[in-house]
């Protein structure tokens, strides 16, 4: 019977994850933050001066995360061979350097500052209260989140897998767009963090089948993606996109539910449903042909065209494009004048523009999911999802 193939076959992508996992180090996931403007050559070469003045030893694994940042930030990319099985000190160094890809080194240097300087407010901390600007929320692992100038800004941050979206994530990011719709930020913003803004749903989400079966797996991510959906049809206040790199599947579609979206001119949009076996979500099968028409949608969603930030822009789905060397400093000069407009304004405003189509998307979503729950039994969706994996497995 068809579904026994499947399972059977997903299956084997699992142990091959698992003998593939057990043989690597896993990857470090920094959860430090950035802030809105990148750091200086001077912040970088100061904070590198107050690391030497930490009263507290911050441990070795703030130091390989400290040593893999300052490389990053000062060579770029990890350049030298890897270090032989018994080096052990040097091959950590690299591990941790490696782990960072290729995280751009502005994104390092600014990393590498938020780092130290929240080891020095630790370390000298007990009795100092800490400033209302650029709190970290604590609690996240696959995101970080600040709140400065009444923006809360929720970065996805699985930086080594281009962001691609975990189950954690996603409900990691339910938690976060509940709290920010509570919280006395006026705008919520998403970026991603390193290169890409996120790649999609991430596709080893597919592996991991539960007791019931891959069944119960594909009503278990329907349910999520419904849930999932339903908090950015639901949320109150403007939500904003920053697209820092290029972006696919879901990361693409819900776009069509926010209220902004400022690209940099390195994103591209990519859908490639079809070449998963899979189908629009998002509610991106409304909006997509409203925002741009249903002969440039049908483009996307059906066929997977790429677009580039320039073809987005023109297709409606972008707000404005920024060269990506002054992409950072020009959005958030705009985002935080917009933040300083009167908070109730801009909600009740949000509520008349979106309100009439609320009920509509839910229904859509709900449709949305549960066509996608058949489609990932489906022979042609396991394939493609089972070539990715083989493809990426370095065994
Ligand atoms: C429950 C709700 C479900 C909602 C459903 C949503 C549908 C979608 O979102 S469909 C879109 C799914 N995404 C993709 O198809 C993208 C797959 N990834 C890629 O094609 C490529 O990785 C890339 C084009 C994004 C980047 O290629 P590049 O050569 O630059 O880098 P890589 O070496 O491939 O990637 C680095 C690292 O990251 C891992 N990775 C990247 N994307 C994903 C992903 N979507 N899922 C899982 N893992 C991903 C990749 O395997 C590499 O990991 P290793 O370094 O460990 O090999």
């Amino acid at each position: 019977m068809a579904v026994v193939g499947l399972s059977g076959r997903l299956a084997r992508c699992y142990c091959l994850r698992a003998v593939r996992s057990s043989l690597r180090v896993p990857a470090l996931q920094l959860h430090v933050s950035k802030t809105a403007m990148g750091a200086s050559q001077k912040d970088f070469e100061s904070a590198v001066n107050q690391v030497k003045l930490l009263k507290k030893d911050p441990g070795n694994e703030v130091k390989l995360k400290l040593y893999a940042l300052y490389k990053q930030a000062t060579e770029g990319p990890c350049n030298t061979p890897k270090p032989g099985l018994f080096d052990l000190i040097n091959k950590a160094k690299w591990d941790a350097w490696n782990a960072l890809g290729d995280l751009p080194k502005e994104t390092a240097r600014q990393n590498y500052v938020d780092l130290v300087s929240g080891l020095r407010s630790s370390s000298d901390s007990s009795s100092q209260v800490k400033p209302e600007a650029d709190k970290k929320q604590a609690g996240y692992e696959t995101l970080v989140i600040t709140s400065e100038d009444h923006i809360t800004k929720i970065m996805l941050n699985r930086p080594a897998k281009k962001n691609a979206l975990n189950t954690q994530m996603y409900q990691e990011i339910m938690l976060a767009l509940e709290a920010a719709s509570k919280d006395d930020s006026t705008i919520t913003v998403f970026t991603g963090s390193g290169d890409y803004y996120s790649s999609g749903n991430d596709l080893t989400n597919f592996t991991d089948i539960p007791p019931g079966g891959v069944e119960e797996k594909a009503k278990n991510g329907a349910i999520l993606l419904r849930d999932f959906v339903d908090c950015f049809i639901d949320f109150p206040k403007p939500l904003v996109a920053v697209v820092n790199g290029p972006a696919v599947g879901i990361s693409v579609t819900v776009l069509g539910l926010f209220d902004l979206v400022y690209a940099s001119d390195r994103a591209t949009f990519h859908t490639p449903f079809s070449h998963l076996g899979q189908t629009p979500e998002g509610c991106s099968s409304y909006t997509f042909p409203k925002i741009m028409g249903l002969a440039k949608a049908v483009e996307m969603l059906i066929f997977g065209k790429k677009l580039t930030a320039g073809e987005a822009y023109a297709q409606g789905l972008v707000t404005e494009v920024f060269p990506d060397s002054t992409f950072e400093k020009e959005v958030w000069t705009r985002l935080k004048a917009y933040s300083k407009l009167p908070r109730n304004a801009m909600r009740i405003s949000k509520q008349i523009i979106r309100n009439h189509e609320k009920e509509k998307l839910h229904a859509i979503n709900a449709e949305e999911s549960s066509i996608l729950q058949e489609r990932w039994l489906s022979d042609e969706c396991v394939n493609a999802v089972m070539n990715f994996l083989s493809q990426k497995a370095k065994l």
